[in-house]
């Protein structure tokens, strides 16, 4: 598994190899400037002592000048390439993310829900471009750092050396014992965080509702218990980071302390010169940094690992709706015939089929209604016709042809759907009805807003057509949603319509006319009309009726209201409600 996972990075950082060599290589040539400037500094130290003439030493000086610049250059070069490796990784990861959830069906969306998602595609993305940017750089850096640094340091000083040294695993060793510590309270932090968030996002969202059972009160004092817990977090975490850095800072005094005292006697047995022993002093300055760092590396590995195995957790699902191996292309032009033989579903982890041997054959240009109980199976069966559901092959046809051996695209072209929820995007009215065909005209667009007949509404609005509708801009009426949403459908001038209670915030009357319109005209469209507006589907061609899955009942509305059984009795409950209104 751990080799799986660095595979992964491997394939992560592959694109962008050549920038990750080339601040890699960067790295390489700071270091190795780096353990030049202080042998010039021995040397300028040593000539000083001796020297008469200054000259030797200022030019030390300035070259000592060039290369710290020059170092300074560098390695802001080696980070803007391996910071920069880190987020493009970032920004590749997004889009395969992005581009995969588009591949998936509703159902995946229904078990993961959003705020798990958004959380990997941020936090989990942010964990491994740290991995990636960070921890390659500073794992290079302390490699480069000891492999350049401790040889000429041995050659000054063997016994200084290991002496300086030797404090410094006890860095790692602290930072080590921190980090599992550090780990778990910025958990607790970013926990706290979003405990936060969803409070204050839900409250936002159900204001009417706290307002209304006069619940101000209570969430403030549950905005006041999390804010002060997240208080809370944050202090403990900044405890524990202002613990570490101290210890750190002291074990590299105390490193220089054992040199001082070691040294002295050093310079007094002629064992080392000055020059010798301020150089080993700034080698062993040049390792703190690195080696603390690499503390903290292994920390930034742990949690890119376990980020690893939740983004691939994404990107390894397999979309269970796609195209098969050979799709057919449906002949056109699309007369709109659909066929359901021996239709069963049942929800993935349900006992109960939502589906029951379904049968039906509904002509091009029919509007049939599907009217029922409720959880009768209504809105399965319309999620099922454009493939929104992961139906077995040979139960569902379009025009004669396997709706799971159809080209996607030409299914979904073929078939348009307007769900329950007449969800709309944050963006104008006209941007909203032209979803699916964004180059459409505005003659277009006021044509289907007509046929829907929101047209006159939307000329009410502030900016006709171009109003936003949604968080950035007014709200629309439920009836207004819906309609809009029809007229979204009815852009893509598919053959087959479905409307999946889709008119139910619209008046008995206005429905009528809405199923009305779409069912004249030369170019009529097979329209599935799913409601429990029995009046509007009363005027349809033919009624299905569902019960538990099933269909029970199929016919005009004058032969069911006609005959016992379910429909008789929603008609009688229909007319009975309408008296009392
Ligand atoms: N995503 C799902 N996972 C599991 N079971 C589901 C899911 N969606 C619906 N069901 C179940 O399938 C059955 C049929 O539901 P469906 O939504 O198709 O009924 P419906 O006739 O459209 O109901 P309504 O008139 O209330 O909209 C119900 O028992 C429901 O609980």
């Amino acid at each position: 598994m751990a080799r799986s996972r660095l595979q992964k990075l491997g394939d992560y950082l592959r694109p962008h190899w050549r920038n990750a060599v080339l601040g890699i290589i960067a790295l390489l040539v700071v270091n190795a400037v780096g353990v030049y400037v202080p042998l010039l500094i021995k040397d300028a130290v040593d000539q000083l002592r001796q020297a008469s003439d200054f000259a030797p030493v200022w030019n030390s000086i300035v070259l000592i000048f060039i290369l710290t610049s020059l170092m300074w250059f560098i390695r802001m070069a080696s980070r803007i390439l391996l910071f920069g490796v880190g987020r493009q990784v970032e920004f590749d990861l997004k889009q395969n993310i992005f581009q995969h959830l588009l591949k998936l069906e509703p159902a995946y969306f229904y078990a993961n829900p959003a705020g798990d998602l958004i959380n990997k595609a941020t936090s989990d993305l942010d964990n491994i471009r740290r991995l990636l940017g960070f921890a390659v750089l500073s794992i290079a850096n302390t490699v480069f750092a000891y492999a350049l640094t401790l040889p000429v340091m041995l050659t000054i000083n063997v016994k200084l050396t290991l002496w300086s040294l030797s404090i410094y695993p006890l860095m790692l060793v602290a930072v080590q014992l921190f980090s599992d510590r550090l780990r778990t309270e910025q958990l607790a932090v970013q926990e706290e965080l979003s405990n936060l968030s969803e409070l204050i996002q839900e409250d936002m969202s159900g204001m009417a509702l706290i307002k209304i059972y006069a619940q101000e009160e209570n969430e403030r004092t549950a905005f006041h218990q999390l804010n002060q817990q997240l208080l809370q977090a944050n202090l403990l975490l900044a405890k524990s980071r202002n613990t570490l850095f101290p210890i750190i800072q002291s074990l590299a005094y105390v490193s220089l302390l054992v040199l001082l005292w070691l040294g002295t006697r050093a310079i007094q047995a002629q064992e080392i010169t000055i020059g010798g022993f301020v150089a080993l002093i700034l080698y062993s300055e040049r390792l703190v940094f690195p080696t603390a760092l690499l503390g903290f590396t292994i920390t930034a590995y742990q949690r890119g690992e376990v980020s690893v195995d939740r983004i691939e957790s994404i990107l390894t699902v397999e979309p269970k709706i796609q195209n098969s191996l050979q799709p057919t292309h449906l002949p056109t032009p699309i007369q709109g015939k659909l066929e359901a033989r021996h239709l069963n579903y049942t929800y993935p982890g349900s006992k109960v089929p939502a589906l029951k041997d379904v049968n039906f054959s509904i002509s091009p240009g029919e509007t049939v209604a599907i009217v029922g109980s409720i959880g009768s199976g209504k809105s399965t069966l319309a999620n099922a016709l454009p493939r929104l559901l992961d139906i077995a092959p040979n139960q569902l046809f379009l025009d004669g042809c396997d709706l799971t051996q159809i080209d996607l695209s030409d299914l979904r072209g073929a078939i348009a759907y307007v769900p329950q929820d007449s969800f709309l995007f944050s963006t104008t009215v006209k941007n909203n009805i032209s979803y699916g065909d964004p180059t459409l005209p505005l003659s277009k667009i006021e044509t289907v807003a007509k046929y829907a007949q929101v047209h006159q509404e939307i000329l009410n609005f502030p900016q006709n057509y171009e109003t936003v509708v949604g968080e950035r801009g007014i709200n629309l009426s439920g009836g207004q949603r819906q309609r809009t949403s029809l007229a979204r459908a009815l852009v893509i001038d598919a053959p087959v319509l479905i409307l999946d209670d889709a008119l139910s915030s619209v008046d008995n009357q206005t429905a009528t006319d809405i199923l009305h319109n779409l069912s004249q005209g030369s170019d009529r469209k097979t329209v599935i009309f799913i409601s429990h507006q029995l009046s509007a589907a009363a005027t349809s061609d033919r009624i299905l009726v569902m019960d538990k899955g099933e269909i029970v009942q199929s016919g005009t509305h004058t032969e069911l209201v006609q005959q016992p059984g379910l429909y008789q009795s929603l008609w009688n409950q229909h007319q009975l409600e309408e008296l009392l209104h």
